[in-house]
């Protein structure tokens, strides 16, 4: 575990970051976009740009995957205030959850509206090819059985975490999730239905009827790949393509109010067959990346041209 990587996520502590980061830079976002493995060609799509290294924002963990650049980049996307992360955290770099999610409770404080993100996933849908672009319309949380996504209460006494069950205005704990939303947040509509209709209608438009799919997103804990026996049972369990990240991200962004947009893009078929020679690696995924990047970094480009203030499609 980093020095500071448990602490640092308080609600004051976010507001502390968002203050220093509104300080530096007049661009006030309400579009955030995270960008997954090999896809941080988004942020560099943004014009008059004012970017920050992670190293250097106060309270921020610190990127440790390749493909991930570790910056934090303002500026504007054809016209549109936009905030954007050039590589993310997941849950196997050690951090605790709060961490991992706390640029997604900054983006709330910046005056974000609506989160578009994107991750590198495995195909577990037999109709998916490599280079397809998943619109995510639900996802399988399977680290979530148990409790875990950074909206629940706990404060610390010596190492023990202790669940509170107080109102939160009584609530003693510095991290209550509570001065961000509710206790019990919903999920059944998670994802925002007409930015996925946006979508479809953009990807047709740009001519990617092809390569655009939709379907479920299911996250595990990484960082090794799935067994063969793990990816028929994600698949049995209605799971379209297997990821690291992502959905932690969506509930605390659901949690705050934001609307959600999410998709993956296929790098790599996830291996449902003893005889497959394929072995999952990093290198595949990085790859795909850059083969798919500009028309990635085109649909969301596009959507983003469309979402009004105030979250209104045009
Ligand atoms: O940040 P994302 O979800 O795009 O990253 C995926 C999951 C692992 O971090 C990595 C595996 O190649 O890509
Ligand atoms: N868990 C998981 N994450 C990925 N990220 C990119 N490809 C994969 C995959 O096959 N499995």
């Amino acid at each position: 575990m980093f020095p500071e990587a448990n602490k640092g996520f308080s609600y004051e502590d976010c507001k502390a970051t968002a203050d220093w980061l509104m300080a530096q830079t007049d661009v006030r976002p309400t579009v955030g976009i995270v960008c997954g493995s090999g896809l941080g060609g988004l942020a560099d799509m943004l014009k008059d740009q004012v970017a920050f290294n992670y190293k250097d924002i106060p309270n921020f963990p610190q990127s440790t995957v390749h493909g991930h650049a570790g910056r934090l980049v303002f500026g504007t996307l054809r016209g549109r205030p936009c905030v954007c992360m050039q590589g993310r955290f997941h849950l196997y770099e050690g951090y605790p959850i709060q961490k991992i999610t706390l640029p997604i409770r900054i983006f709330k404080l910046l005056g974000v509206e609506t989160v578009m993100l994107t991750n590198a996933a495995g195909g577990l849908n037999q109709d998916f090819k490599v280079g397809d672009i998943m619109i995510i319309k639900d996802h399988l949380n399977m680290p979530g059985f148990s409790p875990s996504p950074g909206t629940f209460c706990v404060i610390s006494l010596g190492t023990a975490l202790v669940f509170i069950l107080t109102k939160p205005s009584t609530c003693p704990s510095t991290s209550c999730p509570r001065r961000f939303g509710v206790r019990f947040p919903c999920m059944s509509d998670a994802y925002d239905r007409e930015l996925q209709q946006l979508a479809m209608d953009v990807g047709q438009e740009l001519g990617y009827g092809d390569f655009l799919k939709e379907g479920v997103y299911c996250v595990l804990g990484g960082p090794s790949f799935e067994t063969i026996a793990e990816c028929r049972m994600l698949h049995k369990l209605g799971a379209d393509a297997v990821g690291m990240s992502t959905v932690h991200e969506v509930i605390i962004a659901r949690h705050c109010g934001m609307k959600v947009f999410a998709l993956s893009l296929i790098t790599n078929q996830a291996v449902t067959d003893y005889d497959s020679e394929e072995k999952a690696n990093h290198e595949e995924v990085l790859q795909t990346g850059k083969q798919r990047a500009e028309q990635l970094e085109r649909l969301v480009s596009t959507m983003v041209t469309k979402i009004e203030h105030n979250n209104n499609y045009a």
